[in-house]
């Protein structure tokens, strides 16, 4: 069987460059294969196929859940996010566990998140000066733990809100050597991985007390100040079966979700969109500082509420940046892509840092240009930042709700400046700014 060409290199070389320096080897790579091209990687070693060809990428998508296993290609992810993480499951089980998540990320559930999104960024931008200068990708990972905090998990005492955050932090920020435990179960023995599955422990010790909180609390009670819900057995709301209103979790819990279910879909959710997130506004709010023109437009979309310029603003600057370059599913059965006949075991992967950097399909793709995405000329099939099918990103039109919120605030209060171009990094699954995307604040 001929798979489509690739490196001949060892497949530890060719996971170095994938992971390390992949901004500059796969354009390379598709240069000189074409638009598909086939890779080795660890652990394993994987063979990977890359498609970048939106029609190819199409099928890809449409393709049946079981067949094109997304929980194979997410398999590192099962050690923190649990067997019954909606991505790490495929087939019946999936499609049950997004019927039970669709309900909390449809247009009225992120339009009822919207005050609770704008309370947390205004308490978070009422304190940036003029004349001060910020780390934007620290600033954005602050107020997203944040917001995943509240609207995600709801807890309903302030104490947990507070043993809650160093522990998600902990887990969402993965060094070399644990991230090497996540592929490699065996070095998991080592100190290091034991102080993480201890903190994975105390994380889940955190879930189950608010677990057990919903299911025995009683009807009502008025928030506490710090916006966090009351503590067991207030905070509660009508479904009579221990969900508490209208964050995340209760719906879950109304969906009819046991407690195991309930664990893994908590940590999946703020790991698929904590960090992915706060890198999208990072890079967005580097993107406008550096352009003057798109910025004085923004202003004043701010201004006088045009959001629809805001999120393209967002839309635009995740094309540019795309904060996860492929997404992945493992074969069961043969397939017939792009021309290419692939075998079952081998993992067929949409390049989207190929595809929305194509100057074929995007003219001028370095180009920061929030207006393609306003006049009607932008190729649909070139933005795939949330991937697609089945599988598309649950999150995404809250992430786009949170980044208008987040622009709006921002450009009514400072104007931010970036003095130069950011290089990116991968820190853990996403890239972000290499050098944390500093702003200087100026008055408006
Ligand atoms: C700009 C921010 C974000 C980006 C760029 C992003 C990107 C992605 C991508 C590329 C995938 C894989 C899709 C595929 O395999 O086809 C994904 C899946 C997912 N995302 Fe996001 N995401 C973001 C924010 C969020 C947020 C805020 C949440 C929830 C709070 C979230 C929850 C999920 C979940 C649950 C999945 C798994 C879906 C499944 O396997 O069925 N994401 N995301």
């Amino acid at each position: 069987m001929t798979l489509p060409p690739g490196p001949r290199l060892p497949a530890t070389a060719q996971t170095l460059m994938t992971y390390g320096g992949r901004m500059r080897a796969f354009p390379r790579l598709r240069a000189r294969y074409g638009s598909t091209f086939t890779l080795r990687l660890l652990p394993g070693p994987q063979t990977v196929v890359l498609f970048s060809d939106p029609e190819d990428i199409r099928q890809i998508f449409a393709g049946d859940s079981w067949e094109f296993s997304g929980a194979g290609g997410n398999e590192v992810l099962r050690a923190a996010m649990g067997d019954q993480s909606v991505m790490l499951t495929d087939g019946q089980d999936h499609r049950a566990l997004r019927r039970a998540l669709m309900p909390a990320f449809s247009p009225r559930a992120v339009q009822g998140h919207r005050e609770t999104v704008r309370r947390l960024v205004a308490a978070e931008v009422s304190g940036w000066r003029p004349g001060d200068r910020i780390d934007a990708l620290d600033r954005m990972s602050a107020v997203t733990l944040d917001i995943m905090l509240h609207v995600v998990f709801g807890v309903t005492s302030a104490d947990r809100l507070e043993r809650l955050r160093p522990r998600v932090l902990r887990l969402v920020e993965v060094g070399p050597v644990v991230a090497l435990g996540w592929l490699y179960p065996r070095l998991r023995g080592i100190p290091p991985w034991r102080a993480e599955r201890r903190n994975l422990r105390q994380l889940d010790e955190i879930i189950a007390e608010e677990l057990a909180a919903r299911r025995t609390a009683a009807p009502s009670g008025a928030r506490p100040e710090d916006g966090s819900r009351p503590d067991a057995g207030s905070g509660v709301g009508d479904s009579g079966a221990g969900s508490s209103g209208d964050d995340v979790l209760s719906m879950l819990i109304d969906a009819g979700l046991d407690d195991a279910q309930l664990r893994d879909q908590l940590i999946t959710l703020v790991l698929a969109g904590y960090e992915t997130t706060a890198s999208a506004l990072a890079w967005t709010l580097h993107e406008l500082g550096r352009h003057d023109e798109v910025r004085r437009r923004a202003r004043h979309a701010a201004d006088v509420g045009d959001d629809d310029y805001l999120e393209a603003c967002l839309t635009e600057a995740i094309r540019r940046h795309p904060i996860i370059d492929f997404v992945a599913r493992t074969l069961r059965t043969e397939q017939h892509i792009g021309g290419w006949r692939i075998p079952a075991g081998v993992t067929v992967a949409p390049a989207i840092m190929l595809t929305q950097m194509d100057p074929q399909l995007v003219p001028d793709p370095e180009d920061f240009a929030p207006e393609r995405f306003l006049d009607g000329t932008h190729d649909p099939g070139a933005w795939i930042p949330f991937g697609g099918g089945v599988r598309r990103c649950l999150g995404a039109a809250f992430a786009q709700m949170e980044g208008v919120e987040v622009l709006r605030e921002v450009l009514r209060r400072v104007d931010p400046v970036a003095n130069r171009p950011a290089g990116t990094r991968l820190r853990n699954i996403t890239n972000v700014p290499r050098d944390g995307a500093p702003l200087r604040l100026r008055p408006r």
